[in-house]
C-alpha cells in the first residue's frame, strides 16, 4: 500500500488502492463471496489505534475527567480497542485521566446510502457530560453532517471541550467539510464493512475492513431481508 501521511494527520489511502486480494488473509467463510478486496487488515488497524490513544492521553494529559463517548454501533469495536490502549497507557503515566463511558445511537444509512435524515437515539442520560471533557469515538465520517449534527444535539448539555476521533475519514464530493481531531485513516469513496462497520446490520463480525462487492450489496440489500 502506498500510504502517506498527507496534512500530517492520519494514514491517507490514495484512490488507486487496489486492496488485498482476499486469500492472503482469513475471511469467515459466510461472506468469502461479498466482498471485493481487503482495504485495511486489522493488524494495521491495531497499530494504528495504539497511536490515536497516545496522541489522545498527550492532550488529554491534564485533564481531571473524560467522557468517552462511543456511537453505537459501527463505533463499539474502535471504541472498545481504544479504551484498552488508553487504559494500559493510564497505567504507566504519571498523570493518569479517569474517564467514565457513555453510549449514543445515531442512524442515517440504509444499504449503502445516506439519508438527510438523521436519528440520534439515546442510550444513556447525557447530563453527566455537563462540565467535562468529551471524547466521541465514531467509525467513519463521510459527508460529515451525521457528526456535525451530533455535535449541535451535544451543546444543549454544556460539555466543558468536545473532541471527536473517527477511525475513518472517506474522500466524498458530497464532504460537508466537517474534519474530526483524530483520524485513523482517510480512504477512498467505497463502501466500507467489517471491524463493526456494517451493511443492513451484516458484517460487524468480520475483522478486516474491506469494500463490499455487488453480490453481497444484492444479497443483504434492506428489501431483500
Ligand atoms: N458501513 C459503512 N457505514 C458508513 C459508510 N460511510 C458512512 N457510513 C455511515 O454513515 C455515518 C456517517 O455518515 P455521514 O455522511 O453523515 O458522515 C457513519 O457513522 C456510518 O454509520 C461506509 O462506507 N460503510
Ligand atoms: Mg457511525
Amino acid at each position: 500500500m502506498k500510504a502517506s501521511m498527507a496534512g500530517n494527520d492520519c494514514v491517507v489511502i490514495p484512490d488507486d488502492w487496489q486492496g488485498y486480494k482476499l486469500d492472503l488473509f482469513c475471511i469467515p467463510k459466510h461472506y468469502e463471496d461479498d466482498l471485493e478486496d481487503i482495504m485495511i487488515p486489522s493488524g494495521l488497524i491495531d497499530d494504528r489505534v495504539e497511536r490515536l490513544a497516545r496522541n489522545i492521553c498527550q492532550d488529554f494529559g491534564h485533564a481531571d475527567h473524560l467522557v468517552a463517548l462511543c456511537v453505537l454501533k459501527g463505533g463499539y469495536k474502535f471504541f472498545a480497542d481504544l479504551l484498552d490502549k488508553i487504559k494500559q497507557l493510564n497505567r504507566n503515566i504519571e498523570h493518569s485521566v479517569p474517564i467514565s463511558i457513555d453510549f449514543i445511537r445515531v442512524k442515517s444509512y440504509v444499504d449503502d446510502q445516506t439519508s438527510d435524515e438523521v436519528q440520534i437515539l439515546g442510550v444513556d442520560n447525557l447530563d453527566n457530560i455537563t462540565g467535562k471533557n468529551v471524547l466521541i469515538v465514531e467509525d467513519i465520517v463521510d459527508t460529515g453532517k451525521t457528526m456535525e449534527r451530533l455535535l449541535k444535539h451535544l451543546e444543549q448539555y454544556k460539555p466543558k471541550r468536545v473532541r471527536v476521533t473517527s477511525l475513518l475519514v472517506k474522500r466524498t464530493k458530497g464532504s460537508t467539510g466537517y474534519r474530526p481531531d483524530y483520524i485513523g485513516f482517510e480512504i477512498p469513496c467505497r463502501f466500507v464493512v467489517g471491524y463493526a462497520l456494517d451493511y443492513n446490520e451484516h458484517f460487524r463480525d468480520l475483522g478486516h475492513i474491506c469494500v463490499i462487492n455487488e453480490k453481497g450489496k444484492k444479497k443483504y440489500a434492506a428489501e431483500a431481508m
